[in-house]
């Protein structure tokens, strides 16, 4: 279970994050929604350790998330990917999905040295995990293409399959419909509701309402940093204060 404990986050004095507290089980997708600048991404941030919090707390499964230390974030099992794909555009589909390996706990320069054999063994299971990956995704056909040449969509398949190479148990996503092909948001649904089996937990920041309530069992909606609503996507799509503050409508 994660649990998210009045986080609340300033810049200067300006209140990003107020007192926003939030739970996801195993097996679920909750989609956080908002108008633009109401937090959604500086909450993805601090869960993902990259943004420091002015009060509040994370756990998994009971466990204080270290918040602010990305690695021992990342290490817990938490993982994120961005709006805007970060690619190395002149490495191949197959290079950059290798990136996504986390080295494992005990690996170290010297074992290149006293266990060649060992190290060789892992890169060979790196590899055929990639090639897994790639499948699960449909681009092993594009395996050896430059990243840097593959479309909005299949970018964005490709940032989710190097998060994939991390094993995270939960998984933080932030828009990654936004500025894909019908064809391939289906594709992204299909392998969200796929990693919901596995027992994952999936924060998905989304504009793209089809997709929200295509695939999240839960929703809470942001404004000005602060929850407004919270509740199956039917109820929030019925909301009047989510109408009148996400959704321009009039109540
Ligand atoms: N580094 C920063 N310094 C100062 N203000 C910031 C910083 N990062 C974000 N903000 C402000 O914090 C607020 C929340 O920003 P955030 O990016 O989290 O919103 P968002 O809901 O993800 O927006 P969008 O939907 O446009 O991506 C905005 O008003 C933004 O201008």
């Amino acid at each position: 279970m994660l649990t998210v404990c009045d986080l609340s986050v300033s810049y200067g004095r300006f209140q990003a994050l107020r007192s926003v507290s939030l739970q996801a089980a195993p097996g679920s997708i909750l989609g956080l929604i908002g108008p633009n600048g109401s937090g959604k991404s500086t909450f993805l941030n601090v869960i993902a350790g990259v943004q420091a919090v002015a009060s509040g707390e994370v756990r998994l499964d009971g466990t204080l998330v270290p918040l602010g230390l990305p690695e021992r974030v990342a290490a817990h099992g938490i993982g994120r990917s961005f709006q805007t794909p970060r690619l190395a555009h002149r490495l191949t589909v197959f290079q950059n999905i290798m990136i996504g390996a986390r080295p494992q706990a005990g690996e170290r320069l010297r074992s290149l040295f006293l266990q060649p054999a060992t190290v060789r063994r892992r890169e060979a299971d790196i590899q055929d995990e990639a090639r897994s990956v790639l499948r699960r995704l449909d681009l092993s056909h594009k395996a050896n293409d430059y990243a840097g040449m593959l479309s909005g969509g299949q970018q964005k398949l490709l940032s989710l399959g190097m998060l994939l190479m991390g094993h995270p148990r939960v998984l933080l996503l932030d828009e990654p419909a936004a500025g894909v092909n019908p064809v391939l948001i289906e594709r992204q649904i299909n392998l969200l509701k796929e990693l919901r089996a596995e027992g994952r937990i999936i924060l998905l920041v989304e504009h793209n309402m089809e997709m929200v309530c295509g695939v999240c069992d839960r929703v809470v909606v942001l404004d000005s940093g602060a929850v407004i609503a919270e509740g199956d996507p039917d109820a929030i799509r019925r909301d009047e204060r989510v109408m009148r503050s996400y959704l321009g409508e009039p109540a």
